[in-house]
């Protein structure tokens, strides 16, 4: 530490260059000496070496006689260092040996052969040790180098993972590699440019779409872009061989260019808004992006288009007015949605987040279908109530009850809520007083119904709130509890599909285009007028029934409605067509046709009275043969049309009974007269 101190202190002397090579030499020299000096040390310390032994009479290793001579090459200097070192101590020891030898030989020469013997054994065992030696040393080596190989194997996968593979890839030999053409003509001998027209003109190169036009662009403007590019060609061509002008050209021109200007391609008028359309100008494209817009989506078949605004939805007039006096001004997504459904009354799902509206989604449509059943009065109001809300808890139940008595007193519909808390006779006395709705928790109306104070026995409409969470709150049990107090005869048909018949659809068809005019829909048999006054109800038409089942009161509400058009569909059987005073109606269908002709006189005088024109329909299936005689001759001798299906048909040409016929085949239509 001093010195480097000292030599931090020592002020740089500037030495020449043959000065710095003189003190170079001189410590050269020193070291030098110094080195001699040490080697002549350490010698002088050693003992004297013995002198060269004789050359080894080992035999050699049968197997080192067989080495590979490039492991010879490789063998390493340690290899031969061992061997000389070996041979040195076996040296010694044969000298020791050879001395101890001399003395004994000396002293005792009767021990000499034994101890030659020993000799010998002890050179075999030496002999046998060295080659043990040297067998486990090679061993070591073989092992050394396969562990060095399996290392470089390891370094080389690691450099393939990393730096990829560097295996040469076989080189694949293309077909058009294989096959090269050869043309022996050059491009610019090519005379197809002169010789067709086609080529003097190229169209540029254009990426094709749908039907022929380029997406993203407006196809108006792609069509009209084509007729001014066809013009000009053309104009070109005349000019060019002389052609005059024809006037017919020149109007199928403006023709051409006028269509271009209207065309609009079918289904992707991208024109308006859709709200800016009638719900008649909506495409599917249009509903897709309504859809889309209020975030609608649905699973399921047969499902109706969600309603845009109130005055398209089929809720009827007086239900509109009440949603305006309540001040709803748009329906809610799950509104637009979900009221369709219900109004068919078809079993719905619904799902939307808290606050956007569902409760009126549900109750709307079950008004709707409460104000198209006979008012709760003196006489039915012992069967219970129209339909039943079931909600998991007591506030729940009363907010349902707030939101549907909004609208429910502007339609005269009673509502009462049946939760606990409450007095229970109280409330059985309120439903047996008469109401069309009851809003309850499940455990309670259970318990109501169990104890007698309400019953079910006219109730086809169940909306269970928040289901998921009455499960999850184990009200499961209550809730089929209360199912099961309704009449399964009330239950909807396990498949709706095979209910629907190939004549409803026609029928639906004719009452849509009827618009606001009025029309009575024929049965045969009271309980089919039912259930086609059911479907048509379901399909959302103003529709009510008359038949002899129904009560005099009950047949006086649906004759009222269908007078003041509250109802414009009275699907009747025969009653209404004799006796009962039923206005004169635009038009007349026979759903089921009778099987008499006079009956059938009946029926269709209800239109057409008093001199204004009217329109009968008849549905004549193969069940209907009876009258296809009858029929025939009255429509001959009225100088009406008969429809060919009907004159050629065999039934029509004899009196029934008088030739066999083949058995019918069901709903067979064998045509449909106006
Ligand atoms: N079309 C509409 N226009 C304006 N207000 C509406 C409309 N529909 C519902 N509302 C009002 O929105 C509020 C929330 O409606 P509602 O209680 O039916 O929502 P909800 O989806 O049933 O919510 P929750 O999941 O919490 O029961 C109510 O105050 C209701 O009166």
């Amino acid at each position: 530490m001093k010195r480097s101190f000292d030599a931090m202190e020592a002020k740089p002397v500037f030495l020449s260059k043959e000065e710095r090579q003189r003190l170079a030499l001189e410590r050269r020299q020193a070291a030098v000496a110094d080195q001699r000096r040490s080697a002549l040390d350490i010698l002088q310390s050693l003992p004297r070496p013995p002198p060269p032994p004789p050359p080894s009479v080992a035999p050699r290793d049968s197997s080192s006689s067989h080495r590979d001579p490039s492991d010879r090459d490789r063998g390493d200097r340690g290899d031969r260092d061992r061997d000389r070192d070996r041979d040195r101590r076996r040296d010694d020891d044969s000298r020791r040996d050879r001395d101890r030898d001399r003395d004994r030989d000396r002293d005792e020469p009767s021990r000499r052969d034994r101890d030659r013997d020993r000799d010998r054994d002890r050179d075999r065992e030496h002999r046998d040790r060295e080659r043990g030696e040297r067998d486990k040393d090679r061993e070591k080596d073989r092992l050394e180098k396969m562990a060095e190989r399996e290392r470089e194997k390891e370094l080389e996968a690691i450099k393939e993972q990393y730096l990829g593979s560097k295996k040469p890839k076989k080189r694949v030999i293309k077909p058009s590699e294989k096959f090269r053409f050869s043309f022996d003509w050059e491009n610019t001998e090519d005379t197809s440019r002169d010789m067709n027209m086609l080529y003097q003109a190229p169209h540029e190169a254009r990426l094709l779409y749908g039907r022929g036009f380029l997406a993203g662009i407006d196809r108006r403007e792609q069509k009209k872009a084509a007729a001014v590019f066809e013009k000009e060609t053309r104009a070109e061509q005349r000019r060019k061989f002389g052609v005059e002008d024809r006037p017919e050209d020149d109007v199928a021109d403006k023709k051409k260019a006028a269509a271009a200007e209207m065309y609009d391609a079918f289904d992707m008028r991208v024109d308006r808004h859709w709200s800016e359309k009638g719900i008649e100008e909506m495409t599917e494209r249009d509903w897709r992006i309504f859809r889309e817009d209020f975030n609608i989506s649905y699973k399921g078949s047969r499902i109706p288009r969600p309603m845009r605004n109130w005055p398209e939805s089929k809720l009827g007039t007086e239900l509109l007015r009440a949603i305006e006096k309540v001040g709803y001004k748009k329906p809610s997504p799950i509104q637009m949605a979900a009221i369709p459904l219900g109004l068919q009354q078809r079993d719905v799902i619904g799902i939307a987040e808290t606050g956007s509206g569902k409760t009126a989604a549900f109750v709307l449509p079950m008004l709707s279908y409460i104000t198209r059943l006979p008012p709760i009065s003196e006489d039915n109001e012992a069967e219970g109530p129209y339909a039943v809300v079931m909600a998991p808890t007591r506030e729940l139940a009363q907010q349902i009850e707030e939101e549907t008595v909004k609208f429910a007193t502007y339609l005269g519909i009673k509502v009462v809520s049946i939760v606990g808390g409450q007095s229970i006779e109280e409330q059985g006395f309120k439903i047996r007083q008469g109401c069309e709705v009851v809003i309850a928790t499940p455990g309670r109306l259970l318990d109501c119904l169990e104890r007698r104070y309400a019953v079910l026995n006219q109730c086809n409409y169940v909306v269970l709130d928040e289901a998921d969470r009455m499960i999850d709150m184990g009200f499961e049990p209550q809730v089929v509890g209360v199912l099961d107090a309704m009449p399964s005869s009330n239950l909807k048909p396990e498949n709706e599909e095979e209910e629907l018949d190939e004549k409803m659809s026609r029928l639906q068809k004719i009452l849509t285009d009827l618009g606001d005019k009025t029309a009575i829909v024929f049965c045969n048999t009271k309980k089919s007028a039912d259930n086609r006054a059911k479907d048509l109800d379901k399909a959302g038409f103003r529709v009510t029934a008359l038949h002899g089942g129904k009560s005099q009161d009950q047949r006086e509400i649906s004759l009222d409605g269908f007078r003041n058009r509250r109802f414009n569909v009275l699907v009747a059987t025969d009653v209404a067509g004799r006796g009962i005073d039923i206005p004169d109606v635009a038009h007349v269908i026979n759903y089921e046709m009778p099987s008499s002709v006079d009956t059938y006189t009946h029926r269709i005088g209800r239109t057409g009275r008093a001199g204004k024109k009217g329109l009968a329909t008849s549905f004549l299936t193969l069940d209907n043969t009876d009258i296809f005689f009858d029929l025939k001759q009255m429509l001959t001798q009225s100088n009406s049309p008969v429809p060919p299906e009907l004159a050629r048909h065999e039934a029509s040409k004899f009196k029934p009974g008088s030739v066999p016929d083949r058995p019918p085949r069901r709903n067979d239509t064998v045509y449909a007269s106006h």
